[in-house]
């Protein structure tokens, strides 16, 4: 088997190095951090599937989701985007926590939704946009932060769907992804 899987997202191709997280799991990984070709790319789709949205806020997750969510914020003209972080800092206010499982993490993780940032959620109209979507723990952990603040989730998008959840009907994606 060859050790990279290549993802093709309109004229821009990757080798994804295939990477072992468990003895039944083998993931193509997919790190868009520091990718600002595939992000802008990305972003410039993405806003596509938001045209008829109505949203106020996109909402996204540390880390990978941050610069995909900065250049979507910046193609939608919605300058002020929120960020689920997955540690408490000192410098939050009665921040929101919650435990998620993603499928690249085995140890336990939260995200954490600033008590400022809930208070402007609420009664608020949102977007979830993460880099990948996979067992949808993340989105799951995200949409229960998002539900304590009072805020509707309008739409989840992700630039991929990765193994079953590209069959799922209620997120819009780019392209599939598959698992190993
Ligand atoms: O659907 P799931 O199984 O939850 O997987 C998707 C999540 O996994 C990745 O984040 P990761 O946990 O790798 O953290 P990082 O972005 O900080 O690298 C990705 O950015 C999503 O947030
Ligand atoms: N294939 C992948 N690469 C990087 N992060 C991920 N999170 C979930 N699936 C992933």
């Amino acid at each position: 088997m060859s050790n990279t899987y290549e993802l093709t997202l309109g004229p821009l191709k990757r080798e994804l190095p295939l990477v072992k997280i468990s003895p039944t799991t083998t993931i193509a990984s997919f790190v868009l951090l520091g990718d600002a070709e595939l992000t802008e790319y990305a972003a410039q789709q993405l806003s596509k599937k938001l045209n008829g949205t109505d949203f106020d806020y996109l909402v996204t997750m540390e880390s990978k989701g941050i610069p995909l969510a900065q250049v979507l914020s910046d193609t939608t003209h919605h300058p002020h985007f929120i960020v689920l972080r997955k540690s408490v800092k000192d410098y939050m206010h009665a921040p929101l926590t919650a435990a998620v499982h993603a499928i690249t993490t085995s140890s336990d993780q939260q995200l954490v939704l600033d008590g400022a940032d809930a208070a402007l959620l609420k009664g608020k109209r949102v977007v979830i946009v993460d880099d990948v979507i996979s067992s949808g723990g993340s989105l799951n952990t995200a949409r229960a932060l998002l539900d304590q603040a009072g805020a509707i989730v309008v739409k989840q998008l992700a630039i991929l769907a990765e193994g079953n959840a590209a069959s799922r009907s209620d997120i819009d994606f780019l392209a599939p992804l598959p698992l190993f």
